[in-house]
């Protein structure tokens, strides 16, 4: 499977994620080119990856096997309508998207009748602790054990049998990163106003989260279970989580989520 050549298109944040991913799980650089609009980051991939890299789209479009569209949504039509316009040929290779609300329609019409996979990772993955959500349009089954190849690396993948379950996907772990280092910058100001340095503050709340995941992912008890055995009768974590509480972290939660998801079904129709 490390004889299929992958070309990114779009060489930021999430690309480099994946690549660096793909490239940790034993995928061979030389199969890997990234193509962007600027240089920059294709310097650092380079640097970084050993990867080949390419100013032109079109250049990667053409040797690739696979193309990975890694741009914006709001960049996405122009990107497609111009690979379509100069490399033809690009509808007969297997297209991965990492685009969030975009769907699958969307990229018929600017494609045509594409083989397709829609991926939403996270940023974690870069270091290989991500999780990322697949749903296959028109794909064989060499094509999805392909994809699931490419993102072995990433963490833990999850196959979805619905694409609005894409926008699910983006609420519960793809935006979702960025929820935990809300909380954990929120800990870290109040750990840093109670005099501890922002360096001792900014590790001591990331190895807390840390402990806390991996007690979660290693034991069998709900997550419940797990906050009351921190929880003593009358004791401080009880008056902590009871203002929580008080202060609706449940709803807020559960409304910024959906949020996310009315984000993504807004775009669905706007872009
Ligand atoms: N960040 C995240 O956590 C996640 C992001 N995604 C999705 O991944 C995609 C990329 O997001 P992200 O990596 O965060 O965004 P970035 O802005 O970091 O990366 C987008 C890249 O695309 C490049 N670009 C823009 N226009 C073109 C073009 N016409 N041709 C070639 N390259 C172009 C930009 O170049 P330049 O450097 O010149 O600006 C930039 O490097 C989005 O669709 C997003 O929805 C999915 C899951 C999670
Ligand atoms: O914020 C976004 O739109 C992208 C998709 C998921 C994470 N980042």
């Amino acid at each position: 499977m490390n004889d299929n050549r992958v070309a990114f298109i779009g060489a930021g944040n999430m690309a480099r994620c994946v690549i660096a991913a793909m490239v940790k799980a034993g995928y061979p650089a030389e199969n890997i080119m990234a193509a962007n609009r600027s240089e920059p980051k294709l310097l650092a991939l380079q640097a970084d990856f050993a990867i080949t890299t390419s100013l032109s789209n079109s250049e990667a479009a053409r040797w690739a096997d696979v193309i990975i569209l890694a741009v914006k949504p709001q960049m996405m039509q122009q990107v497609c309508e111009q690979l379509l316009a100069e490399v033809p040929e690009c509808q007969e290779k297997l297209f991965v998207t990492l685009a969030a609300g975009l769907p699958v329609a969307r990229y018929e019409a600017w494609l045509g009748e594409i083989r397709l996979v829609r991926a939403m990772p996270n940023t974690p993955s870069l270091v290989g602790l991500g999780v990322t959500g697949l749903f296959p349009s028109r794909c064989s089954n060499y094509e999805r054990a392909f994809v699931d190849h490419i993102f072995s690396g990433t963490g833990m993948r999850v196959w979805l049998e619905q694409e609005a379950q894409i926008n699910h996907i983006i609420a519960v772990t793809g935006s979702a990163p960025a929820y935990f280092f809300y909380f954990m910058q929120a800990m870290q100001q109040k750990a840093e106003e109670l005099g501890f340095n922002s360096t001792e503050a900014k590790a001591m709340v990331a190895q807390t989260a840390l402990g806390a995941a991996t007690m979660a992912l290693q034991s069998e008890h709900s997550f419940a279970e797990l906050r009351a055995q921190v929880t003593s009768k009358g004791g401080t974590t009880h008056e902590a989580v009871t203002t929580f509480s008080e202060q609706g972290l449940e709803q807020m939660v559960a409304n910024a989520m959906q949020a996310a998801i009315a984000r993504a079904e807004a775009m669905a129709k706007t872009l």
